[in-house]
């Protein structure tokens, strides 16, 4: 069985509290991307143990840490029936990058051995399990647009369309570490709540749609700053760092592509 795990961008990001449990609260809106990896799964009947192959972008982290093992490992806990399985992830979506691409494998490895196996499982039991392997992961099981609160996975789906927008995407291929940009924030309440923006013109968005992480980022990579005054003067009608960086978007007008002068080995995709 094969899938195609998205991405995500936040529209907006406010980081509104610490928690007892070392996270944070925080309140933004996930829009899902269709920037994809590719996923398979089938049983693996050359071996007794559950093998993880993977392709396309290097992943930093060791293979026994990818998030579609650990999916794998959770629901080999209370289902222990499950066979050997053979993962083959091929990566697209850049690390550490803001787009959620861990937390959206993880989510949708979730979801096909549910599916493949059978496991019965209905959505709350799959948010669930995918709260235990990230805050973002809660999202990619619902994959609408969606206001987060919580840690990020008290989820209410609202109507948000860019469809009628050219968006795109810019990574400079720096690494931001969650954790890192987390603890660069002093987290702070207002009176004005993101979900108000999905009724709220885009045009409007630049002066009240802000992203808390940009502050901390902005200041240690300035190239990333760079990336969204370029977008600006670029033309975009909106920009933003998405989660906590190092991704930049930007959204245009449909019919307009503009010329962006941007480092060869900078990633770059309009959708
Ligand atoms: C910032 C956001 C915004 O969507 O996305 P990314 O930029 O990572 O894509 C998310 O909150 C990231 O979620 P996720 O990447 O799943 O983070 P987790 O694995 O749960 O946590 C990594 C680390 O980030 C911090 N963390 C994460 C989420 C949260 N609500 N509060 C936190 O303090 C904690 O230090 C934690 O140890
Ligand atoms: N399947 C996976 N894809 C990407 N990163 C993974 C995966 N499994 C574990 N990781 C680890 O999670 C980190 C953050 O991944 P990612 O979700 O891409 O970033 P972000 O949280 O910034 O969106 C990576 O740097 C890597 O160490």
């Amino acid at each position: 069985m094969i899938t195609f795990p998205n991405c995500k961008i936040n529209i907006g990001l406010r980081v509104t509290g610490k928690r007892y449990d070392g996270f944070h609260d925080l309140e933004t809106i996930f829009y899902p991307i269709q920037l994809c990896d590719g996923l398979e799964i089938i049983q693996n009947q050359h071996s007794s143990e559950t093998k993880l192959g993977l392709s396309g972008l290097v992943i930093d982290s060791p293979i026994q840490d990818n998030i579609c093992y650990k999916a794998f490992s959770l629901l080999k806990i209370d289902f222990p029936d499950l066979p050997p399985l053979q993962i083959h992830l091929h990566k697209v979506i850049p690390t550490g990058a803001g787009l959620g691409g861990g937390s959206s494998n993880g989510a949708f490895t979730l979801s096909l051995i549910n599916q493949k196996f059978k496991l019965g499982l209905d959505t709350q039991q799959l948010l669930k399990y995918a709260l235990q392997l990230g805050s973002d992961c809660p999202f990619f099981i619902i994959n609408k647009p969606a206001y987060a609160t919580g840690r990020g996975e008290k989820l209410e789906t609202v109507q948000l369309d860019l469809s009628d927008y050219n968006i795109v995407l810019i990574n400079p291929g720096i690494h931001i570490n969650t954790g890192w940009a987390f603890s660069r924030i002093n987290p702070g309440s207002s009176n004005f709540s993101l979900k108000q923006i999905v009724d709220t013109p885009v045009s409007t968005w630049k002066d009240i749609v802000l992203n808390d992480f940009e502050v901390p980022v902005f200041m240690e990579y300035p190239a990333i700053k760079k990336l969204k005054d370029l977008f600006y003067n670029k033309g975009a009608i909106y920009a933003s760092m998405t989660g906590s960086g190092s991704t930049v978007f930007g959204l245009f007008e449909k019919s307009f592509t503009p010329q962006l002068d941007i480092p060869s080995h900078y990633f770059m995709k309009s959708l």
